[in-house]
């Protein structure tokens, strides 16, 4: 399958990426000894643009995630959204921010309150914004639809729901104050490959149809590959390479991107064993 095609309109209104990250750093730890989770990383996602963010466990992709979000302190560099800088946006600023920025999680059974109705959790973010309980309900019922839910589930609980459904509720909840980026953390790997596949289609659905931008976080190259029109690689914190995401997920440049690939499974045996010897030769090999 080809990997999408870049959108035409990648830049905001204001001739700028949607989101520009320059140099950030991010620090874990006391600042006597912090344990530096980013290393002057910098990448750019246009609207409309789906870009991917791969790397093996502890690379670093979650917390790049987290700094866009204001859910880490950033320790240097800048980060600006539609050309303000949001950076080091806290409070008031940063709450209002929501409305242009949204996440999904990877797990569909944490991230929903179980005391909760759907309805009651997806109204929460537009009456935190001050809109009527009428009109919010109108919205919540809208949004169902919109990721093939019926509206009838409003009064349902989400114990109730298959792991599927609740991340199609996931993102209807991020849906509902019509962001421009949704920063989507891994959102389809606790999910079985068939309702994998439902999920991502949603997902470049409603992208075609709204226009919203996501960087998708993900360690597997086979799902990027599927929505992804750009690929990052990320490496002990650093950014190794980005590019188009059919070069980077079938043909990467940088030796780092070769092993994840090498080490990636795939359906057919054959190819399964000859990307293991490959993995097993470039093990060795030191990462430029
Ligand atoms: N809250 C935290 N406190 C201290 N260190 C952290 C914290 N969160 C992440 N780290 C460290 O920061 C580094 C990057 O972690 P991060 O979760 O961003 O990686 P990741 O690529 O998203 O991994 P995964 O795919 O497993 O989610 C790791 O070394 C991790 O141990």
């Amino acid at each position: 399958m080809q990997a999408p095609q870049a959108p035409a309109a990648s830049q905001s209104a204001h001739g700028e990426p949607l989101l520009r990250a320059e140099n950030v750093v991010v620090e874990y730890g006391s600042k006597r000894k912090p344990n530096r989770a980013l290393h002057e990383v910098s990448l750019e996602i246009g609207a409309g643009e789906c870009v991917g963010l791969v790397g093996e466990s502890g690379s670093g992709k979650s917390t790049l995630g987290k700094a866009i979000l204001g859910l880490v302190p950033v320790a240097g560099g800048r980060i600006s959204f539609d050309g303000r800088d949001i950076t080091h946006l806290k409070g008031r600023s940063r709450r209002d921010l929501a409305s242009d920025i949204q996440v999904v999680f990877q797990d569909p059974y944490g991230s929903l309150n179980p005391m909760m109705t759907i309805g009651d959790i997806l109204a929460e973010p537009l009456s935190t914004a001050g809109t009527s309980r009428a009109e919010a309900r109108r919205i919540v019922g809208e949004m169902l639809e919109r990721v093939n839910l019926p509206a009838s589930v409003i009064d349902r609980y989400p114990s109730e729901f298959s792991g599927g459904q609740r991340q199609r509720i996931a993102i209807a909840r991020a849906l509902v104050r019509k962001p421009r980026l949704i920063i989507c953390d891994e959102p389809v790997s606790a999910l079985d490959l068939t309702t994998q596949a439902t999920v991502l289609d949603l997902l470049i659905e409603l992208q075609r149809d709204t226009g919203v931008s996501y960087l998708f976080v993900s360690h597997d190259l086979g799902v990027v590959r599927r929505i992804c029109h750009r690929v990052a690689v990320m490496y002990r914190g650093n950014l190794v390479e980005i590019g188009d995401g059919e070069q980077v997920t079938r043909d990467p440049q940088h030796p780092y991107s070769q092993r994840l690939l090498a080490a990636s499974p795939v359906a057919d045996p054959a190819l399964q064993a000859q990307r293991r010897a490959e993995w097993l030769a470039l093990r060795e090999a030191p990462a430029a």
